[in-house]
Protein backbone atom coordinates (compact mmCIF):
# COMPACT_ATOMS: atom_id res chain seq x y z
CA UNK A 1 0.00 0.00 0.00
CA UNK A 2 2.88 2.11 1.16
CA UNK A 3 3.87 4.64 -2.15
CA UNK A 4 0.48 3.62 -4.06
CA UNK A 5 -1.64 5.99 -5.63
CA UNK A 6 -4.51 4.82 -3.88
CA UNK A 7 -7.32 7.92 -3.69
CA UNK A 8 -9.31 6.31 -6.52
CA UNK A 9 -9.56 3.03 -4.83
CA UNK A 10 -13.10 3.94 -4.17
CA UNK A 11 -16.39 3.84 -5.51
CA UNK A 12 -17.75 6.21 -7.59
CA UNK A 13 -21.01 7.18 -5.47
CA UNK A 14 -18.52 8.08 -2.72
CA UNK A 15 -17.06 11.05 -4.83
CA UNK A 16 -20.51 12.35 -6.11
CA UNK A 17 -21.98 12.43 -2.63
CA UNK A 18 -18.14 14.51 -1.87
CA UNK A 19 -19.26 16.84 -4.63
CA UNK A 20 -23.08 16.85 -3.53
CA UNK A 21 -21.44 17.65 0.15
CA UNK A 22 -19.35 20.50 -1.70
CA UNK A 23 -21.78 22.23 -3.66
CA UNK A 24 -24.26 21.65 -0.91
CA UNK A 25 -21.79 24.16 1.55
CA UNK A 26 -22.37 21.17 3.94
CA UNK A 27 -18.99 19.76 3.19
CA UNK A 28 -16.99 21.10 6.28
CA UNK A 29 -19.84 19.31 8.88
CA UNK A 30 -18.08 17.26 10.77
CA UNK A 31 -19.00 13.68 11.54
CA UNK A 32 -18.31 10.31 13.04
CA UNK A 33 -18.51 7.10 10.88
CA UNK A 34 -18.37 3.53 12.62
CA UNK A 35 -16.60 0.79 10.74
CA UNK A 36 -18.15 -2.55 12.48
CA UNK A 37 -19.23 -5.86 11.68
CA UNK A 38 -21.93 -8.06 12.05
CA UNK A 39 -21.24 -11.67 12.78
CA UNK A 40 -18.57 -13.66 13.28
CA UNK A 41 -17.20 -15.31 9.82
CA UNK A 42 -17.01 -19.14 9.65
CA UNK A 43 -19.21 -19.44 12.47
CA UNK A 44 -16.43 -18.60 15.05
CA UNK A 45 -16.72 -17.01 18.39
CA UNK A 46 -14.82 -14.28 17.89
CA UNK A 47 -12.81 -12.55 14.85
CA UNK A 48 -8.98 -10.92 14.80
CA UNK A 49 -8.89 -7.58 13.57
CA UNK A 50 -6.63 -7.32 10.83
CA UNK A 51 -5.41 -4.25 8.07
CA UNK A 52 -4.69 -1.10 10.44
CA UNK A 53 -1.20 -0.52 8.88
CA UNK A 54 -2.67 -0.54 5.53
CA UNK A 55 -5.03 1.84 6.45
CA UNK A 56 -2.62 4.26 7.64
CA UNK A 57 -0.31 3.81 4.97
CA UNK A 58 -3.59 4.44 2.91
CA UNK A 59 -4.72 7.63 5.12
CA UNK A 60 -0.56 9.02 4.93
CA UNK A 61 -0.65 8.59 1.14
CA UNK A 62 -4.01 10.07 0.08
CA UNK A 63 -3.63 12.51 -2.53
CA UNK A 64 -5.45 13.09 -6.05
CA UNK A 65 -2.16 12.71 -8.47
CA UNK A 66 -2.41 14.86 -11.21
CA UNK A 67 -3.05 11.89 -13.15
CA UNK A 68 -6.47 11.04 -10.76
CA UNK A 69 -7.36 14.59 -11.41
CA UNK A 70 -6.87 14.18 -15.51
CA UNK A 71 -9.10 11.29 -15.42
CA UNK A 72 -11.96 12.88 -12.87
CA UNK A 73 -12.20 15.53 -15.30
CA UNK A 74 -12.43 13.41 -18.29
CA UNK A 75 -15.58 11.75 -16.84
CA UNK A 76 -17.24 15.20 -17.28
CA UNK A 77 -19.23 14.39 -14.09
CA UNK A 78 -17.54 16.72 -11.47
CA UNK A 79 -17.08 20.38 -11.10
CA UNK A 80 -14.38 22.76 -11.76
CA UNK A 81 -14.75 24.16 -8.12
CA UNK A 82 -14.73 20.39 -6.88
CA UNK A 83 -11.58 19.25 -8.77
CA UNK A 84 -9.89 22.05 -7.74
CA UNK A 85 -10.76 21.26 -4.22
CA UNK A 86 -9.69 17.72 -4.84
CA UNK A 87 -6.35 18.80 -6.07
CA UNK A 88 -5.43 20.05 -2.06
CA UNK A 89 -7.34 17.25 -0.48
CA UNK A 90 -5.47 15.75 2.65
CA UNK A 91 -7.41 13.98 5.87
CA UNK A 92 -7.19 16.20 8.67
CA UNK A 93 -9.27 14.32 10.80
CA UNK A 94 -9.74 11.93 13.64
CA UNK A 95 -9.57 7.84 13.30
CA UNK A 96 -9.62 5.64 16.62
CA UNK A 97 -9.15 2.21 16.04
CA UNK A 98 -8.51 -1.13 17.98
CA UNK A 99 -5.39 -2.26 17.15
CA UNK A 100 -4.40 -5.42 15.03
CA UNK A 101 -4.27 -8.78 16.56
CA UNK A 102 -7.23 -8.10 19.06
CA UNK A 103 -9.81 -10.44 19.13
CA UNK A 104 -13.29 -8.50 18.61
CA UNK A 105 -16.88 -9.25 18.57
CA UNK A 106 -19.75 -8.22 15.65
CA UNK A 107 -20.92 -4.62 16.39
CA UNK A 108 -17.89 -3.29 17.97
CA UNK A 109 -16.22 -0.24 16.14
CA UNK A 110 -12.97 -1.31 15.11
CA UNK A 111 -12.05 2.20 13.66
CA UNK A 112 -14.16 5.47 14.00
CA UNK A 113 -13.39 8.41 12.13
CA UNK A 114 -14.34 12.23 12.74
CA UNK A 115 -13.55 14.27 10.11
CA UNK A 116 -15.29 16.58 7.22
CA UNK A 117 -18.24 14.53 5.72
CA UNK A 118 -16.32 15.24 2.12
CA UNK A 119 -12.94 13.60 3.75
CA UNK A 120 -14.97 10.68 5.93
CA UNK A 121 -16.85 9.62 3.14
CA UNK A 122 -14.36 8.90 0.71
CA UNK A 123 -12.75 6.83 3.35
CA UNK A 124 -15.50 4.32 3.23
CA UNK A 125 -14.74 2.23 0.62
CA UNK A 126 -10.69 1.75 1.05
CA UNK A 127 -11.19 1.08 5.00
CA UNK A 128 -13.46 -1.47 4.66
CA UNK A 129 -11.46 -3.33 1.43
CA UNK A 130 -9.04 -3.49 3.90
CA UNK A 131 -10.09 -4.00 6.89
CA UNK A 132 -12.68 -6.82 5.70
CA UNK A 133 -10.15 -8.90 3.57
CA UNK A 134 -6.98 -8.68 6.52
CA UNK A 135 -9.55 -9.54 8.98
CA UNK A 136 -11.41 -12.16 7.57
CA UNK A 137 -8.00 -13.90 6.13
CA UNK A 138 -6.81 -13.37 10.51
CA UNK A 139 -9.72 -14.90 11.50
CA UNK A 140 -9.56 -17.86 9.58
CA UNK A 141 -6.25 -18.55 10.11
CA UNK A 142 -6.79 -18.40 13.44
CA UNK A 143 -9.06 -21.02 13.44
CA UNK A 144 -6.84 -23.28 11.08
CA UNK A 145 -3.93 -23.31 14.20
CA UNK A 146 -6.51 -23.65 16.57
CA UNK A 147 -7.23 -26.81 15.06
CA UNK A 148 -3.37 -27.42 15.01
CA UNK A 149 -3.25 -27.67 18.26
CA UNK A 150 0.38 -25.96 19.18
CA UNK A 151 1.80 -27.55 15.62
CA UNK A 152 3.20 -24.87 13.22
CA UNK A 153 0.85 -23.92 10.29
CA UNK A 154 2.51 -22.50 7.57
CA UNK A 155 0.60 -20.40 5.21
CA UNK A 156 1.11 -21.62 1.01
CA UNK A 157 -2.18 -20.09 -0.33
CA UNK A 158 -0.15 -17.42 -2.76
CA UNK A 159 -0.95 -19.59 -6.40
CA UNK A 160 -4.50 -19.70 -5.59
CA UNK A 161 -4.95 -16.46 -3.81
CA UNK A 162 -7.57 -13.74 -5.54
CA UNK A 163 -4.55 -11.96 -7.44
CA UNK A 164 -1.14 -10.26 -5.73
CA UNK A 165 -3.02 -7.99 -3.22
CA UNK A 166 -4.54 -10.69 -1.81
CA UNK A 167 -1.66 -12.96 -1.18
CA UNK A 168 0.57 -10.71 0.01
CA UNK A 169 -1.86 -8.92 2.80
CA UNK A 170 -3.67 -12.44 3.11
CA UNK A 171 -0.21 -14.11 4.07
CA UNK A 172 0.54 -10.97 6.28
CA UNK A 173 -3.21 -11.35 8.04
CA UNK A 174 -2.30 -15.12 8.26
CA UNK A 175 0.67 -14.77 10.32
CA UNK A 176 -1.19 -12.48 12.88
CA UNK A 177 -3.58 -15.17 12.94
CA UNK A 178 -0.91 -17.21 14.04
CA UNK A 179 0.85 -18.71 11.31
CA UNK A 180 4.69 -19.49 11.79
CA UNK A 181 5.58 -17.97 8.63
CA UNK A 182 4.82 -18.28 4.61
CA UNK A 183 6.26 -19.42 1.68
CA UNK A 184 5.34 -16.20 0.13
CA UNK A 185 8.40 -14.62 -0.24
CA UNK A 186 7.50 -10.72 -1.16
CA UNK A 187 5.22 -10.88 2.11
CA UNK A 188 8.45 -11.97 4.01
CA UNK A 189 10.81 -9.14 2.31
CA UNK A 190 7.63 -6.28 3.06
CA UNK A 191 6.65 -7.21 6.28
CA UNK A 192 9.78 -9.48 7.88
CA UNK A 193 7.91 -12.52 8.67
CA UNK A 194 9.59 -15.90 8.42
CA UNK A 195 9.42 -17.95 5.01
CA UNK A 196 8.97 -20.98 5.02
CA UNK A 197 8.98 -23.85 2.60
CA UNK A 198 9.65 -27.45 0.69
CA UNK A 199 9.96 -28.49 -2.88
CA UNK A 200 7.49 -29.60 -5.57
CA UNK A 201 6.99 -32.34 -7.60
CA UNK A 202 8.02 -30.67 -10.40
CA UNK A 203 11.94 -30.90 -8.52
CA UNK A 204 11.32 -34.89 -7.97
CA UNK A 205 10.03 -35.43 -11.96
CA UNK A 206 13.27 -33.12 -13.14
CA UNK A 207 15.41 -35.84 -12.19
CA UNK A 208 15.98 -39.51 -13.88
CA UNK A 209 14.14 -40.89 -10.39
CA UNK A 210 13.37 -39.86 -6.96
CA UNK A 211 16.49 -40.82 -4.91
CA UNK A 212 18.50 -38.73 -7.21
CA UNK A 213 16.00 -35.75 -6.30
CA UNK A 214 16.22 -36.42 -2.73
CA UNK A 215 20.05 -36.37 -3.20
CA UNK A 216 20.65 -33.03 -4.62
CA UNK A 217 18.41 -31.51 -2.40
CA UNK A 218 19.65 -32.94 0.65
CA UNK A 219 22.92 -31.97 -0.72
CA UNK A 220 21.93 -28.20 -1.39
CA UNK A 221 19.59 -27.88 1.84
CA UNK A 222 20.93 -29.96 4.30
CA UNK A 223 19.84 -27.89 7.60
CA UNK A 224 16.25 -27.81 6.06
CA UNK A 225 15.35 -30.98 4.30
CA UNK A 226 11.76 -32.38 3.90
CA UNK A 227 11.57 -34.50 1.24
CA UNK A 228 7.95 -34.74 -0.73
CA UNK A 229 7.59 -38.23 -0.53
CA UNK A 230 4.22 -38.80 -2.87
CA UNK A 231 4.85 -37.77 -6.14
CA UNK A 232 5.16 -41.85 -7.10
CA UNK A 233 4.30 -44.11 -4.38
CA UNK A 234 4.57 -42.48 -0.53
CA UNK A 235 5.03 -46.13 1.12
CA UNK A 236 6.66 -48.04 -1.54
CA UNK A 237 9.42 -45.28 -2.59
CA UNK A 238 8.86 -41.84 -1.44
CA UNK A 239 9.35 -42.66 2.31
CA UNK A 240 11.93 -45.83 1.74
CA UNK A 241 14.27 -42.94 -0.26
CA UNK A 242 14.04 -40.83 2.26
CA UNK A 243 15.17 -42.43 4.73
CA UNK A 244 18.37 -43.81 2.36
CA UNK A 245 19.02 -40.59 1.82
CA UNK A 246 18.27 -39.66 5.48
CA UNK A 247 20.67 -42.49 6.32
CA UNK A 248 23.28 -41.26 3.99
CA UNK A 249 23.33 -37.29 5.68
CA UNK A 250 23.67 -38.91 9.32
CA UNK A 251 26.68 -41.05 8.01
CA UNK A 252 27.91 -37.74 6.31
CA UNK A 253 27.62 -35.68 9.40
CA UNK A 254 24.76 -33.63 7.69
CA UNK A 255 21.93 -34.16 9.38
CA UNK A 256 21.96 -31.35 11.96
CA UNK A 257 19.25 -29.01 11.04
CA UNK A 258 15.63 -29.76 10.09
CA UNK A 259 14.41 -32.50 8.30
CA UNK A 260 11.49 -35.27 7.25
CA UNK A 261 8.99 -35.23 4.13
CA UNK A 262 6.07 -33.78 3.04
CA UNK A 263 2.48 -35.62 2.10
CA UNK A 264 0.89 -33.75 -0.22
CA UNK A 265 -1.96 -36.32 -1.23
CA UNK A 266 -3.85 -39.94 -0.51
CA UNK A 267 -5.19 -40.59 3.38
CA UNK A 268 -2.51 -38.50 5.14
CA UNK A 269 -3.95 -39.94 8.55
CA UNK A 270 -2.98 -43.61 7.46
CA UNK A 271 -0.08 -42.41 5.58
CA UNK A 272 1.45 -40.41 8.43
CA UNK A 273 1.07 -43.18 10.92
CA UNK A 274 2.78 -45.80 8.28
CA UNK A 275 5.26 -43.06 7.84
CA UNK A 276 6.18 -42.30 11.66
CA UNK A 277 6.92 -46.15 12.15
CA UNK A 278 9.17 -46.50 9.25
CA UNK A 279 11.34 -43.22 9.98
CA UNK A 280 11.03 -44.54 13.78
CA UNK A 281 12.66 -48.08 12.95
CA UNK A 282 14.91 -46.56 11.29
CA UNK A 283 15.83 -44.38 14.06
CA UNK A 284 14.21 -40.85 12.93
CA UNK A 285 11.73 -40.40 15.20
CA UNK A 286 12.53 -37.10 15.32
CA UNK A 287 11.71 -36.09 11.28
CA UNK A 288 8.90 -33.80 10.60
CA UNK A 289 6.11 -35.18 9.11
CA UNK A 290 4.23 -32.24 7.06
CA UNK A 291 0.95 -32.33 5.86
CA UNK A 292 -0.45 -29.91 2.68
CA UNK A 293 -3.39 -31.33 0.51
CA UNK A 294 -6.39 -29.06 0.46
CA UNK A 295 -6.95 -28.60 4.13
CA UNK A 296 -8.65 -26.42 6.35
CA UNK A 297 -9.20 -26.20 10.10
CA UNK A 298 -12.33 -29.13 10.01
CA UNK A 299 -9.86 -31.55 7.61
CA UNK A 300 -6.71 -30.93 10.02
CA UNK A 301 -9.10 -31.01 13.65
CA UNK A 302 -10.08 -34.64 11.67
CA UNK A 303 -6.85 -35.93 11.39
CA UNK A 304 -6.05 -35.04 14.78
CA UNK A 305 -8.59 -36.87 15.70
CA UNK A 306 -7.78 -39.93 13.80
CA UNK A 307 -4.08 -39.98 15.31
CA UNK A 308 -2.32 -38.49 12.52
CA UNK A 309 1.14 -37.92 13.06
CA UNK A 310 1.52 -34.84 10.99
CA UNK A 311 3.71 -32.20 13.31
CA UNK A 312 4.12 -29.61 10.47
CA UNK A 313 1.32 -28.08 8.16
CA UNK A 314 1.24 -26.31 4.79
CA UNK A 315 -2.58 -24.81 4.37
CA UNK A 316 -2.70 -22.86 0.77
CA UNK A 317 -6.36 -22.55 -1.17
CA UNK A 318 -8.62 -22.75 1.90
CA UNK A 319 -6.85 -20.19 4.25
CA UNK A 320 -6.28 -17.80 1.40
CA UNK A 321 -9.18 -17.45 0.14
CA UNK A 322 -11.40 -18.36 3.23
CA UNK A 323 -13.21 -20.62 1.49
CA UNK A 324 -16.04 -21.20 3.11
CA UNK A 325 -16.58 -17.82 4.17
CA UNK A 326 -15.62 -15.77 1.44
CA UNK A 327 -16.24 -12.03 2.93
CA UNK A 328 -16.03 -10.29 6.58
CA UNK A 329 -19.10 -8.33 5.73
CA UNK A 330 -17.84 -5.17 7.71
CA UNK A 331 -19.83 -2.09 7.16
CA UNK A 332 -19.57 1.95 7.64
CA UNK A 333 -22.03 3.84 9.15
CA UNK A 334 -22.51 7.48 9.86
CA UNK A 335 -23.15 7.95 13.76
CA UNK A 336 -23.17 11.27 14.59
CA UNK A 337 -22.79 15.05 13.07
CA UNK A 338 -22.30 18.04 14.35
CA UNK A 339 -24.09 20.81 14.52
CA UNK A 340 -24.61 24.53 13.75
CA UNK A 341 -23.13 24.85 17.80
CA UNK A 342 -20.74 22.43 17.59
CA UNK A 343 -22.26 19.70 18.75
CA UNK A 344 -22.39 16.50 17.83
CA UNK A 345 -25.64 14.49 17.22
CA UNK A 346 -26.40 11.33 17.00
CA UNK A 347 -27.61 9.44 14.07
CA UNK A 348 -29.38 6.05 13.36
CA UNK A 349 -30.06 4.13 10.33
CA UNK A 350 -33.34 1.55 11.20
CA UNK A 351 -33.99 -1.56 9.41
CA UNK A 352 -36.71 -4.36 9.50
CA UNK A 353 -33.81 -6.42 10.72
CA UNK A 354 -33.01 -5.49 14.03
CA UNK A 355 -29.14 -6.61 13.70
CA UNK A 356 -28.91 -3.99 11.53
CA UNK A 357 -30.14 -1.14 12.92
CA UNK A 358 -27.62 1.07 13.35
CA UNK A 359 -26.07 2.09 17.15
CA UNK A 360 -25.68 6.29 17.52
CA UNK A 361 -23.60 8.62 18.85
CA UNK A 362 -19.73 8.95 19.46
CA UNK A 363 -19.10 5.26 21.29
CA UNK A 364 -16.18 3.58 22.47
CA UNK A 365 -15.62 0.21 23.74
CA UNK A 366 -14.83 -1.43 27.24
CA UNK A 367 -13.20 -4.88 27.90
CA UNK A 368 -14.17 -6.85 31.33
CA UNK A 369 -11.35 -8.93 32.51
CA UNK A 370 -11.79 -11.60 35.32
CA UNK A 371 -9.31 -10.68 37.34
CA UNK A 372 -8.05 -13.95 38.49
CA UNK A 373 -8.03 -15.57 35.54
CA UNK A 374 -7.24 -12.60 33.06
CA UNK A 375 -10.07 -13.81 30.69
CA UNK A 376 -12.89 -11.63 29.30
CA UNK A 377 -15.77 -11.75 30.98
CA UNK A 378 -18.01 -8.64 28.71
CA UNK A 379 -17.69 -5.97 26.87
CA UNK A 380 -19.62 -3.19 26.66
CA UNK A 381 -20.42 -0.33 23.57
CA UNK A 382 -20.83 2.82 25.76
CA UNK A 383 -20.73 6.67 24.66
CA UNK A 384 -17.68 8.32 24.37
CA UNK A 385 -18.16 10.36 27.67
CA UNK A 386 -18.95 7.14 29.67
CA UNK A 387 -16.51 5.73 32.23
CA UNK A 388 -16.50 2.70 34.29
CA UNK A 389 -15.99 2.30 37.80
CA UNK A 390 -13.86 -0.57 38.75
CA UNK A 391 -14.90 -0.22 42.42
CA UNK A 392 -18.70 -0.39 41.87
CA UNK A 393 -20.57 -3.35 40.89
CA UNK A 394 -21.70 -3.92 37.15
CA UNK A 395 -24.17 -5.95 35.37
CA UNK A 396 -24.16 -6.79 32.01
CA UNK A 397 -26.36 -8.02 29.67
CA UNK A 398 -26.75 -10.10 26.00
CA UNK A 399 -27.89 -7.28 24.04
CA UNK A 400 -29.11 -9.90 21.88
CA UNK A 401 -30.75 -11.47 24.76
CA UNK A 402 -31.23 -8.92 27.26
CA UNK A 403 -32.49 -11.47 29.65
CA UNK A 404 -29.45 -13.14 29.87
CA UNK A 405 -27.18 -11.17 32.37
CA UNK A 406 -23.71 -11.25 34.53
CA UNK A 407 -23.27 -9.24 37.62
CA UNK A 408 -19.63 -8.99 38.11
CA UNK A 409 -18.42 -8.05 41.70
CA UNK A 410 -16.21 -4.66 42.23
CA UNK A 411 -13.28 -6.39 42.76
CA UNK A 412 -13.72 -9.11 40.83
CA UNK A 413 -12.80 -7.75 37.40
CA UNK A 414 -10.72 -5.08 35.41
CA UNK A 415 -11.70 -3.23 32.59
CA UNK A 416 -9.54 -1.91 29.54
CA UNK A 417 -10.56 0.50 26.57
CA UNK A 418 -10.43 -0.65 23.23
CA UNK A 419 -10.32 2.05 20.72
CA UNK A 420 -7.21 4.20 20.56
CA UNK A 421 -5.84 7.03 18.64
CA UNK A 422 -4.83 6.54 15.26
CA UNK A 423 -4.76 9.81 14.10
CA UNK A 424 -5.74 13.49 15.58
CA UNK A 425 -6.06 16.55 13.50
CA UNK A 426 -5.08 14.63 10.06
CA UNK A 427 -1.50 13.49 12.02
CA UNK A 428 -0.18 9.99 12.80
CA UNK A 429 -0.17 9.54 16.45
CA UNK A 430 0.21 5.75 16.44
CA UNK A 431 3.36 3.38 14.94
CA UNK A 432 1.93 0.04 14.00
CA UNK A 433 3.86 -2.87 15.51
CA UNK A 434 6.32 -5.29 13.38
CA UNK A 435 3.80 -8.23 11.98
CA UNK A 436 5.61 -11.14 14.52
CA UNK A 437 4.74 -8.51 17.30
CA UNK A 438 1.55 -7.65 16.41
CA UNK A 439 1.15 -11.90 16.16
CA UNK A 440 2.21 -12.48 19.73
CA UNK A 441 -0.42 -9.68 20.66
CA UNK A 442 -2.48 -11.99 19.26
CA UNK A 443 -2.02 -14.96 20.62
CA UNK A 444 -2.13 -13.46 24.15
CA UNK A 445 -5.41 -12.07 23.05
CA UNK A 446 -6.44 -15.44 22.55
CA UNK A 447 -5.86 -16.50 25.89
CA UNK A 448 -8.07 -14.46 26.93
CA UNK A 449 -10.87 -16.25 26.21
CA UNK A 450 -11.83 -19.97 27.38
CA UNK A 451 -11.49 -22.93 24.97
CA UNK A 452 -15.32 -22.87 24.52
CA UNK A 453 -14.98 -19.86 23.13
CA UNK A 454 -12.47 -20.53 20.54
CA UNK A 455 -13.51 -24.14 19.91
CA UNK A 456 -14.32 -24.35 15.64
CA UNK A 457 -18.27 -25.06 15.76
CA UNK A 458 -21.04 -23.35 18.19
CA UNK A 459 -18.50 -21.57 20.43
CA UNK A 460 -20.02 -19.73 23.47
CA UNK A 461 -20.44 -15.91 22.70
CA UNK A 462 -19.19 -13.66 24.66
CA UNK A 463 -21.53 -10.94 25.74
CA UNK A 464 -21.40 -7.95 24.39
CA UNK A 465 -23.96 -5.18 25.68
CA UNK A 466 -24.92 -1.07 25.13
CA UNK A 467 -24.47 0.73 28.03
CA UNK A 468 -27.52 1.82 29.53
CA UNK A 469 -27.24 5.53 28.16
CA UNK A 470 -26.44 4.30 24.53
CA UNK A 471 -29.54 2.03 24.76
CA UNK A 472 -31.77 4.79 25.58
CA UNK A 473 -31.11 7.20 23.17
CA UNK A 474 -31.18 4.20 20.75
CA UNK A 475 -34.41 3.37 21.93
CA UNK A 476 -35.13 7.39 21.71
CA UNK A 477 -33.86 7.75 18.73
CA UNK A 478 -35.71 4.61 16.85
CA UNK A 479 -38.85 5.97 18.43
CA UNK A 480 -38.51 9.74 17.04
CA UNK A 481 -37.21 8.41 13.31
CA UNK A 482 -39.68 5.49 12.98
CA UNK A 483 -42.56 8.05 13.09
CA UNK A 484 -40.63 10.30 10.64
N1 LIG B 1 -7.57 -39.26 6.72
C1 LIG B 1 -8.26 -38.32 6.11
N2 LIG B 1 -9.45 -37.96 6.57
C2 LIG B 1 -10.17 -37.02 5.96
N3 LIG B 1 -9.77 -36.38 4.86
C3 LIG B 1 -8.57 -36.68 4.33
C4 LIG B 1 -7.76 -37.68 4.93
N4 LIG B 1 -6.64 -37.78 4.20
C5 LIG B 1 -6.73 -36.88 3.20
N5 LIG B 1 -7.88 -36.22 3.27
C6 LIG B 1 -8.38 -35.15 2.40
O1 LIG B 1 -9.08 -35.75 1.34
C7 LIG B 1 -8.94 -35.00 0.15
C8 LIG B 1 -8.39 -35.92 -0.94
O2 LIG B 1 -8.28 -35.19 -2.10
P1 LIG B 1 -8.23 -35.83 -3.55
O3 LIG B 1 -9.39 -36.73 -3.75
O4 LIG B 1 -8.07 -34.74 -4.54
O5 LIG B 1 -6.97 -36.74 -3.53
P2 LIG B 1 -5.47 -36.54 -3.26
O6 LIG B 1 -5.12 -37.66 -2.37
O7 LIG B 1 -5.14 -35.16 -2.79
O8 LIG B 1 -4.82 -36.81 -4.66
P3 LIG B 1 -4.05 -35.95 -5.73
O9 LIG B 1 -3.24 -34.89 -5.04
O10 LIG B 1 -3.19 -36.93 -6.39
O11 LIG B 1 -5.12 -35.36 -6.59
C9 LIG B 1 -7.98 -33.86 0.48
O12 LIG B 1 -8.73 -32.69 0.77
C10 LIG B 1 -7.29 -34.33 1.74
O13 LIG B 1 -6.88 -33.26 2.59
O1 LIG C 1 -3.54 -27.70 -1.05
P1 LIG C 1 -3.35 -26.32 -0.58
O2 LIG C 1 -3.89 -26.10 0.80
O3 LIG C 1 -3.82 -25.29 -1.55
O4 LIG C 1 -1.74 -26.11 -0.37
C1 LIG C 1 -0.88 -25.73 -1.36
C2 LIG C 1 -0.79 -26.77 -2.43
O5 LIG C 1 -0.02 -26.20 -3.45
C3 LIG C 1 0.88 -27.18 -3.92
O6 LIG C 1 0.27 -27.97 -4.88
P2 LIG C 1 0.42 -27.74 -6.43
O7 LIG C 1 -0.32 -28.86 -7.08
O8 LIG C 1 0.03 -26.36 -6.84
O9 LIG C 1 1.98 -27.87 -6.73
P3 LIG C 1 2.98 -29.04 -6.41
O10 LIG C 1 3.40 -29.56 -7.71
O11 LIG C 1 4.07 -28.38 -5.65
O12 LIG C 1 2.24 -30.03 -5.60
C4 LIG C 1 1.20 -27.97 -2.69
O13 LIG C 1 1.73 -29.21 -3.00
C5 LIG C 1 -0.09 -28.04 -1.97
O14 LIG C 1 -0.82 -29.17 -2.33
O1 LIG D 1 7.04 -24.94 0.00
C1 LIG D 1 6.08 -25.69 -0.21
O2 LIG D 1 6.06 -26.88 0.12
C2 LIG D 1 4.86 -25.14 -0.90
C3 LIG D 1 4.78 -23.83 -1.25
C4 LIG D 1 3.65 -23.35 -1.88
C5 LIG D 1 2.61 -24.18 -2.12
N1 LIG D 1 2.69 -25.48 -1.77
C6 LIG D 1 3.79 -25.95 -1.16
Amino acid sequence: MKGRDLALLTDLYELTMMQGYFTTGAYNKKVVFDLYYRKNPSGNGYAVTAGLQQVIEYINGLRFTKDDIDYLTSLNLFSEDFIDFLKDFRFSGEIYAIPEGTVVFPHEPLLRVKAPIVEAQLLETALLNIINHQSLIATKASRVVWAAQGDPVMEFGLRRAQGPDAGVLGARAAVIGGCCGTSNVLTGKLFDVPVKGTHAHSWVMSFPNEITAFRAYAKLFPDNCLLLVDTYNTLKSGVPNAIKVFQEMKAAGMLKGKYGIRLDSGDLAYLSKCAKVMLEEAGFGDAIISASSDLDENLIASLKSQGAKINLWGVGTKLITSDDCPAFGGVYKLAAEEDENGTFVPKIKLSNNPGKVTNPGIKKVFRFYDKNTDKIKADLIALEHETVDESQDMVIRDSNAKWRKMELEAGTFYVKELLVPIFIDGKQVYESPQTMDIQAFCNSEKKSLWDEHLRLNNPHIVPVDLSEKLSQLKNRLIDEMSTN
